[in-house]
């Protein structure tokens, strides 16, 4: 029967640990741990958490159990207390033993005693299931905007935000794991998974730990955890999660630690049935510089794509943030923008934004077309996408049913002429080439053919209208053509 108080034996298993582990891993997960009693040569010790408990079960057994043999004899049990969080002002204990499992097969004490790093014991099966300990409270990060019902449903999207609604109801428990979400730039793809978050975190309070994190920031917060001797306290962290959300995935391209890091971590979640959300802007095997057992990993579950939203999807998606932002525009207005904002949601954003400054500004009630027009004009040229010479050259020689090279080469014909002057306007309309470029482009010209050129249509559209119109026309066609 052991004489020992409480303290005296932790602090002669302190010594013992302190000289068979890295004196970090002794100060992260040692010195913290506080003892209670000892009572029938079984020392009490109290552990912050219960993933503390765990933990050491994980990675230190083989040395605990040693240690206690040699203070306390071979029957030295040792028992948990683990601090339960009940309310934040709250706590309580509750007490759990080690078990009694045979030491790891050919081992010695001191190689069992060497610490996580080299003993591997390998699954250990945890018995104790501790009801009712609330996880530490975590900051999910999660914008509270960014939820299901603002995400517009439209063909564009069917798929994932179904899966994603799947994921969010029944978190972990799905064939979706990892859900791996990627589309261009403003297609929603940060919206959606963090819809996840926020409807999981709805259906589940507290019991369960969301994050969401940008790849940026997880990078960003191991290099500091490494700087700071705390890599273990980081992976301890990233453990407790129930569901992890990373954000823009492609930024750990070229980033062999953190692949490694993020390896470790998608592993240990993984198995133990944590829902993993993963967004990139690209699909998973387009990534360069990825290490192939994490792409592999990433195609485990779903992969699904977020595509450029159709018209009907736009508007309604349109008419929802008009709404949300306490607008009202007209049917017209609404048509206008998607019809002329078509390559993302963030520019259909933008473009409301815009409309909603300029009418608080003017104090405008209604905001009619013409006045979006002008309103967004700048904002349409932008989104517009280039066009080339050669292209313009197609439309008007197509217009006017003749062979493109006519326009290029050096024949006077009347509707040659008119045709290839036409061209040289458009192309200054919708390029930023010089008059010398274009003039190049049209059989090697010099640039006064074609400022003479630019003024003779501007002249006519003046006092024709048949050809003000036809240069209308070829205006609306390559208008529709770059938007
Ligand atoms: N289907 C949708 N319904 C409603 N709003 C949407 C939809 N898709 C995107 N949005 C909105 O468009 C904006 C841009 O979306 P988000 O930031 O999620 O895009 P992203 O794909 O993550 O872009 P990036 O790759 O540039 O980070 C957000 O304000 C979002 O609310």
């Amino acid at each position: 029967m052991s004489t020992l108080s409480a303290e005296a034996a932790w602090e002669q298993c302190l010594d013992i640990i302190q000289d068979n582990i890295s004196y970090q891993k002794y100060k992260s997960w040692f010195e913290p741990i506080d003892p209670v009693k000892l009572e029938d040569n079984t020392l009490t010790i109290e552990v912050p958490s219960q993933f503390w408990y765990e933990w050491l079960e994980e990675h230190y057994y083989g040395m605990l159990r040693s240690t206690l043999a040699k203070v306390l004899g071979e029957n030295g049990k040792l028992e948990y207390s683990v601090v339960l969080e009940k309310s934040d002002n709250e706590t309580n204990n509750r007490s759990v033993r080690l078990p009694q499992r045979p030491m790891p097969p050919d081992s010695n004490q001191n190689e069992n005693m060497s610490g996580y790093s080299e003993y591997s014991p390998g699954k250990i099966e945890n018995p104790f299931v501790i009801p009712g300990i609330r996880k530490a409270k975590i900051d999910s990060n999660l914008n509270n905007n960014y939820v299901f019902d603002r995400y517009i449903e439209g063909d564009c999207n069917r798929l994932a935000r179904s899966a994603a609604m799947a994921i969010a109801e029944n978190p972990g428990s799905n064939s979706f794991n990892p859900f791996f979400i990627y589309g261009g730039t403003g297609l929603g793809k940060t919206h959606l998974i963090q819809s996840i978050g926020n409807k999981a975190k709805q259906e589940y309070g507290n019991e369960l730990a969301v994050l969401y994190i940008s790849s940026e920031s997880f990078t960003n917060e191991f290099v500091q955890a490494i700087r700071n001797n705390r890599a273990s306290e980081f992976t301890m962290f990233y453990r407790q999660i129930d569901v992890l959300i990373v954000d823009d995935i492609q930024f750990f391209s070229g980033k062999e630690k953190t692949q490694e890091e993020f390896f470790h971590i998608f592993n240990a979640l993984h198995q133990d049935g944590k829902q993993i959300v993963l967004s990139s802007d690209r699909a998973p095997r387009e990534i360069p510089d990825i290490e192939e057992r994490l792409i592999s990993r990433f195609s485990w579950g779903l992969s699904a794509d977020l595509q450029i939203p159709e018209y009907e999807t736009r508007y309604a998606i349109l008419e929802r943030k008009a709404n949300d932002n306490g607008i009202e525009l007209s049917p017209d207005v609404l048509e206008f923008i998607a019809h002329n904002f078509k390559s993302n949601v963030r520019d259909l954003e933008g473009a409301i934004i815009k409309l909603l400054a300029f009418a608080s500004l003017q104090h405008v009630d209604e905001i009619e077309p013409q006045m979006a027009k002008q309103v967004l004009k700048d904002m349409i040229k932008e989104s517009h996408t280039s066009i080339s010479i050669e292209q313009i050259q197609n439309y008007v020689c197509d217009y006017f049913g003749i062979d493109t090279n006519k326009v290029r080469e050096k024949t006077r014909k009347q509707e040659i002429v008119e045709a290839r002057q036409i061209a040289m306007y458009l192309s200054k309309q919708f390029t930023d080439s010089s008059l010398k470029t274009i003039g190049l482009h049209f059989g090697g010209r010099d640039h006064s053919t074609v400022i003479h050129a630019i003024s003779t249509v501007e002249e006519r559209m003046q006092t024709t209208a048949k050809h003000k119109r036809m240069v209308d026309e070829l205006y609306q066609k390559i208008e529709m053509a770059t938007l």
